[in-house]
């Protein structure tokens, strides 16, 4: 309905022009209005109402036409972005970290809303404007056949106008994103907690106003240079536009083969036609523009459905490192960030956060990673789950009834199947503490208590207003934790994955001693049989349980052994063992 209102509502527009080239050359008779006769009064009469009725007919599609392109723009709008948000949450771990890949997402992320929704209704009106000039072209051939190829070319300056202004608009939209993004990020950090009572308890501002008032000018200076290209460019068009239907008037005019009738009829029908087609050029400049995002966008959406489904491994799985090093890679640098302090001085060259490492962990087996900050550790898990991607030396898991001895999975896609993770510096997802704890929604009720319980959750959840369907985050009218408390959450996530291989990444940091001991004990003792468990942990008195403790130092394996036998080796480990007991 609201496409047939749209198309018909975009022919009356079309067809106005000419419409009333042919009614008031009609109602003018071949000699003019004959004003001294009633039938010169009758014509004139004739001539009013089609004046009238034209400009309300004018009036009313105009606006119908935009409100149903409105209408029929934001479902669209909704469709593309629900189809981008599913496609996103399919994006593969690897692609979250390439700048390349988060550059196209929002790309296609800008390109919706101004692009790629409205890029059907854009394409009809262009094509309306056209079609409405060739007629009108055509009701003023008669009179001059120059005279209304001019008429018909009038429309083109402006297009050409907007389609420049269009262009530098789309050239300057990324480095707008980019200034805008920042804007944001401090905009979040003083609107919300707990980042706004942090920077409120801090005596200084951390440099954010500062920070901010560039962006918003280099924002500002944008948009100056976009207004600057409109004057010019529009400045020019309308000065040929003026040229090319003064022209036509003249020709018209001065030709003597016009009637009397039809000059009146010429001069209504052309300020007509040139108001359809004015409003046209930003539609087209639009258009031609856009294209380039919205293949951007088709090009991202194939990118995410080609990535490949993550398949389930269970069953024991063991882990063998071999001469594996990784450096991450080098952070690129943007042109219009070239007066931004930071990113001048990332190194272009890394260091090696990992170094010719090697190591087994047995199926079933619990091991801790052990080292000082920076030493490799999180490097190290993420290669192993998958996260990560080693160009340098290998990374496999061995799955099979056996214990671990059957098949390889070496792809990352295999190994982040096999695995789950408590990430260091996980992620307050502020959902409902269900969806936070089972984010596949596949566990019965008793299964996430089960779970709960192991992470020491479980009074938690209880003890919420609405259970395991309590809304998690203030921000969303949901209730507040503790760090601790949501990190036995993101614990329970793990324990309720069902994977085979867990790695846990300093996950009971924030958590109270007595509730630590306790999963530690059950880490060791309670795990589902056949589970292997990779820690890492700078807390080396939780750790006396471990089969087996790798120490890392700078990138390189520097111990191995059971507790005991490492303290007794007095190394690396035997002195953080002795510095955290003081
Ligand atoms: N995202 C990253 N981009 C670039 N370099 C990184 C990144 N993450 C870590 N590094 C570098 O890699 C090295 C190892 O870091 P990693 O996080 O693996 O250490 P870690 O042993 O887990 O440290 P911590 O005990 O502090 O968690 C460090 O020197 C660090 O600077």
């Amino acid at each position: 309905m609201r496409t047939v209102v749209m198309w018909l509502s975009m022919l009356v527009m079309m067809a106005m022009p000419s419409l009333q080239v042919w009614l008031i050359g009609w109602a003018c008779g071949p000699d003019g209005l004959g004003m001294g006769s009633g039938l010169g009064v009758g014509r004139f009469a004739v001539i009013l109402a089609v004046l009238t009725v034209g400009a309300v007919l004018m009036s009313v599609s105009s606006s119908l036409a935009q409100n149903m392109r409105d209408l029929l723009q934001e479902p669209l709008m909704a469709e593309y972005q629900s189809d981008l948000t599913d496609a996103l949450a399919r994006l593969t771990p690897a692609q979250t970290l390439d700048d390349e890949v988060t550059t196209q997402v929002r790309a296609a992320r800008d390109a919706i809303p101004y692009n790629v929704a409205s890029q059907a209704a854009d394409a009809t009106s262009v094509v309306g404007a056209l079609a409405s000039m060739v007629m009108l072209a055509a009701s003023l051939w008669h009179m001059h056949p120059l005279a209304a190829l001019m008429i018909a070319l009038a429309m083109v300056p402006e297009l050409l106008a907007q389609f420049g202004v269009e262009k530098l608009t789309n050239e300057l939209w990324p480095k707008r994103g980019r200034e805008s993004r920042r804007a944001n990020y401090f905009e979040r950090l003083l609107d919300y907690p707990p980042s706004s009572t942090e920077i409120a308890a801090t005596a200084g501002s951390f440099g954010i106003p500062a920070q901010a008032r560039v962006r918003y000018f280099n924002m500002a200076g944008m948009w100056e240079r976009i207004s600057w290209r409109t004057v010019q460019l529009t400045g020019v068009s309308s000065l040929v536009f003026a040229v090319l239907t003064g022209g036509a008037f003249w020709l018209i005019l001065t030709s003597g083969h016009a009637s009397v009738s039809s000059i009146p009829a010429a001069l209504v029908g052309i300020m007509t036609g040139l108001s359809v087609t004015r409003t046209t050029g930003e539609a087209f400049g639009n258009l031609m523009a856009s294209t380039p995002m919205i293949l951007a966008y088709e090009r991202l959406m194939d990118l995410l459905r080609a990535n490949p489904a993550i398949p389930e491994t269970t069953g024991p799985v063991g882990v063998h490192v071999e001469h594996l090093t990784y450096a991450y890679p080098t952070v690129a640098k943007h042109d219009d960030d070239a007066d931004d302090a930071s990113a001048a001085s990332v190194p272009a060259v890394q260091t090696p956060a990992l170094d010719d490492v090697s190591l087994d962990v047995e199926a079933g087996s619990i091991v801790a990673l052990v080292g000082e900050n920076g030493s490799g550790k999180t490097t190290l898990v993420k290669l192993i789950a998958g996260i990560l991607d080693a160009p340098d030396g290998t990374v496999t898991l061995s799955s099979g009834a056996d214990g671990g001895n059957g098949r390889t999975l070496g792809s990352w896609a295999e190994r982040l199947g096999a695995s789950s993770m408590v990430f260091q510096d996980f992620t307050h997802i502020e959902v409902t503490v269900r969806e936070f704890i089972d984010p596949a929604l596949r566990q019965s009720d008793d299964e996430l208590c089960d779970g709960l319980r192991r992470a020491r959750a479980l009074d938690i959840v209880d003890g919420l207003p609405g259970g395991l369907d309590t809304q998690l985050g203030q921000e969303w009218g949901g209730v507040g934790l503790s760090g601790g408390q949501w990190q036995r959450l993101a614990l329970a996530r793990t324990f309720l994955s069902g994977k085979p291989l867990w790695i846990l990444d300093e996950p009971t940091a924030a958590v109270d001693a007595t509730a630590e001991a306790a999963i530690y004990h059950d880490l060791i003792a309670n795990r589902p049989a056949g589970t292997t468990v990779i820690v890492i942990s700078h807390r080396p008195r939780v750790l006396t349980g471990m089969d087996r403790i790798i120490v890392l130092d700078h990138g390189h394996v520097n111990e191995t052994g059971t507790y005991r036998q490492l303290v007794d080796s007095n190394g690396t480990f035997s002195r953080l063992a002795h510095d955290s007991l003081e």
